[in-house]
């Protein structure tokens, strides 16, 4: 889930970009670079038995967690097949006439993020032309969650009809998901220097949506046209899937757009807006975008991971202290994603009963 953003070009050339939670950022030019690295981390220690593995992972994840707010994992242990099936899941979805895409629009849904959003139904960055991509977001369903403490909860989710193994196709991805994003919870504490279960309440109802994601190739520039705009995620942390296209940008510090080139089989993972404020800042949620010039169509499946909505989302012990009280309001989970879901969907230009609108 993103975050409507506009930009202005000043005298300098600087664009400002001004994220509607009211941060702004700027940023040289709208060209990316390969100048800064994105680190890359063996996330098979995750998996040892071993204290001191979890440790030594979890430091480099510290680190880029609160440098960049962005990193790889290679051999994290989920077998490709899953992933495999999601990309051919969407591409099925995707290429089914708008009709019976509009059966699941998000619009039927309120205050949720889950169904179909259309292609060009968001202009994140107010540019010249609508974001080109079209989603379908999927939610967290207890009864597909081995691990549930009350299976019987019933799920936000919409799903189309007559597709047989499309649903089935995307929860074996969601599960294992799942899984790994409650493991990089206990890790992501350690990585705070907290006690390893800290999180572990936070996580047994998680906030755990998933979207797969379709951006033909863009013929427009980049000045006119984004795949996605510039945002920043909502919930603790996104773990993004993509295909060997290319096309996903990360704002560095040095304000240059890095590219987050597809590396097989790995994950891009990143901070989101609710693992910032829980950090106190310490952790960065990083504005990041997607422009598909590849010259092919792009498909990605990212994974939403947030805690629990009753919980409050509150700055952890290790990130407060007299000399850096905490810096944002207390308020549940639920609370903050509502509020961000309408923010987004409001600016959502299809109309289900009157077609397509233009901003
Ligand atoms: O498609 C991607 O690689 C990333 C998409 C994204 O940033 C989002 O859906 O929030
Ligand atoms: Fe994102």
């Amino acid at each position: 889930m993103s975050q409507t953003t506009t930009i202005t070009e000043g005298q300098t050339g600087l664009r400002t970009v001004t994220l509607n939670s009211g941060s702004v950022y700027t940023f040289n030019s709208n060209e990316s670079t390969a100048l800064e690295k994105i680190p890359i981390i063996d996330a098979s220690r995750i998996w040892s038995e071993k204290l001191e593995d979890r440790q030594a992972v979890a430091e480099e994840i510290r680190e880029a967690s609160r440098n960049i707010g962005f990193f790889y994992l290679i051999n994290h242990g989920i077998d490709q097949k899953y992933a495999g099936e999601v990309m051919d899941q969407a591409k099925r979805f995707f290429a089914l006439p708008e009709e019976r895409k509009m059966e699941v629009f998000t619009g039927r849904v309120p205050n949720e993020y889950v169904g179909y959003h259309p292609m060009e139904c968001y202009n994140r960055n107010g540019w010249k032309y609508q974001d080109l991509s079209e989603a379908f977001n999927w939610a967290y369903d207890a009864a597909e969650d081995p691990e549930a403490v009350d299976k019987d909860q019933p799920s936000v989710s919409i799903w189309p009809s007559d597709l047989p193994g499309f649903r089935e196709g995307l929860y074996a991805y969601h599960t294992q998901l799942l899984r790994l994003s409650r493991r990089l919870a206990r890790i992501f504490a350690l990585a705070l220097h907290l006690p390893e279960e800290y999180f572990d309440e936070y996580v047994k109802r998680p906030e755990a949506g998933m979207r797969i994601l379709h951006y033909p190739e863009q013929t427009h520039t980049v000045e006119e046209q984004n795949g996605i705009g510039a945002h920043t995620d909502v919930e603790c942390f996104t773990i993004v899937t993509q295909d060997s296209a290319g096309g996903l940008e990360v704002l560095g510090k040095n304000r240059s757009w890095v590219k987050a080139e597809p590396i097989p089989g790995s994950f891009v993972v990143n901070i989101a807006d609710c693992f910032m404020r829980q950090t106190n800042d310490f952790f960065v949620s990083t504005v990041h975008r997607v422009i598909n010039k590849s010259g092919r169509e792009r498909y990605s499946a990212p994974f939403f991971f947030g805690f629990d909505r009753n919980k409050l989302l509150k700055a952890v012990p290790t990130c407060v202290s007299e000399e850096n009280p905490m810096k944002y309001p207390v308020m549940t989970g639920g609370e903050y994603y509502a509020w961000r879901t309408n923010r987004q969907k409001r600016t959502n230009t299809y109309n289900a009963d009157a077609g397509k609108v233009e901003s």
